[in-house]
């Protein structure tokens, strides 16, 4: 016999299972997210309930809470190499970091590792217990595939050894975090795809450009994510329009809109757009994510990391 679950008014939504058996209730309940105070005022309130109605002579909660203590992580994927992913991932969790979150940042980009270099770090991260200690740089916490190599030397992993070297940094010691950026490597491929599944982010991001040739490996981004059961949180389209430095006029060197357009035709949040900039480029060469400035971009991306936590599921 189960108890019907309207009779918990509001909790009945973190009513996982109810069941009654000699006189005895069971109610299994999802406290993810609660503390301590909050669930012990929960179950009071279930227990005070089941306990009234006919029947019921004891009852017993069983508190359960998907990855209550862990990191969420949300992946930021693009169909195809060159159109700012990195940029973007690390200008998201510097601007996460400003709004008071406990970021970590994993780069996973084996083709092309560079957030040591947009972070301006070459630390290595320290092991304990075979367990990567992440290094803290700008507010954030970071792991990339970059620091298991030396640097410069070009990563040509495949298969199994891709994976394990991913393993490693998702595996992490992330204690402390909240929310982790992961830099996925560029494309759709199989790499990708283990790691999408390994890794189980709650949600994820896709970069594109304004171009029709990248908008249509944004759609296999897409894709890839929904058949991984993975929410696409949504689209940011980077490199879009251009303001002249000297005439201040606005140009679309790759078109404009066609993000936005794409977004809607498959159904995703377009998260926003960013544009074509000489010092957003220089700035992040120099290991400077503008995010963790004071101009425009810094705005910009605060407005896009905004964006993108209102759509976490
Ligand atoms: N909005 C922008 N304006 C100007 N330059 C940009 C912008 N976004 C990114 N860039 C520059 O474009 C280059 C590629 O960016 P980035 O490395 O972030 O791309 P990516 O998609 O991660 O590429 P890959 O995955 O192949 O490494 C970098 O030099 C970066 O500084």
């Amino acid at each position: 016999m189960t108890l019907d679950p309207s009779l918990f008014g509001a909790d009945a939504a973190r009513l996982r299972s109810t069941r009654l058996a000699q006189e005895v209730a069971t109610l299994v309940v999802d406290a993810t997210g609660l503390g301590e105070a909050e669930r012990s005022a929960l179950e009071g309130r279930l227990k005070a309930i089941a306990m009234s109605e006919e029947g019921v002579t004891e009852v017993r909660v069983a508190m359960t809470a998907s990855k209550a203590a862990g990191p969420k992580l949300i992946a930021v994927g693009a169909g195809k190499g060159g159109v700012g992913k990195s940029t973007v991932s690390v200008n998201l969790a510097v601007a996460l970091a400003r709004m008071g979150h406990k970021v970590g940042i994993i780069d996973a980009d084996i083709y092309g590792p560079s957030q040591p270099t947009l972070l301006g770090t070459s630390e290595r991260p320290e092991a304990k217990d075979k367990q990567l200690i992440p290094v803290e740089v700008q507010g954030v916490k970071m792991l990339s595939v970059g620091q298991l190599v030396s640097p410069g030397h070009a990563l040509a992993w495949r298969g199994p050894m891709a994976s394990g070297a991913l393993a490693q940094l998702v595996e992490g010691d992330w204690s402390g975090t909240e929310i982790i950026i992961v830099d996925l490597p560029p494309g759709t491929g199989d790499v990708q795809l283990s790691l999408i599944q390994k890794s189980r982010p709650v949600g994820a991001v896709v970069v594109s450009t304004p171009q029709d040739l990248s908008l249509i490996d944004a759609r296999r981004a897409i894709d890839l994510f929904g058949k991984t059961s993975v929410p696409v949180l949504g689209i940011i389209e980077n490199m879009a329009g251009y303001q002249c430095p000297h005439c201040g006029e606005t140009s679309d060197p790759f078109g404009s809109g066609g993000a936005e357009a794409a977004a809607a035709e498959m159904g995703v949040p377009f998260l926003g757009r960013l544009p074509l900039s000489a010092s957003l480029r220089a700035e992040s060469d120099a290991g400077r994510p503008p995010a963790g400035g004071e101009g425009p971009a810094a705005a910009a991306f605060r407005t896009l990391a905004e964006a993108m936590l209102a759509q976490l599921p």
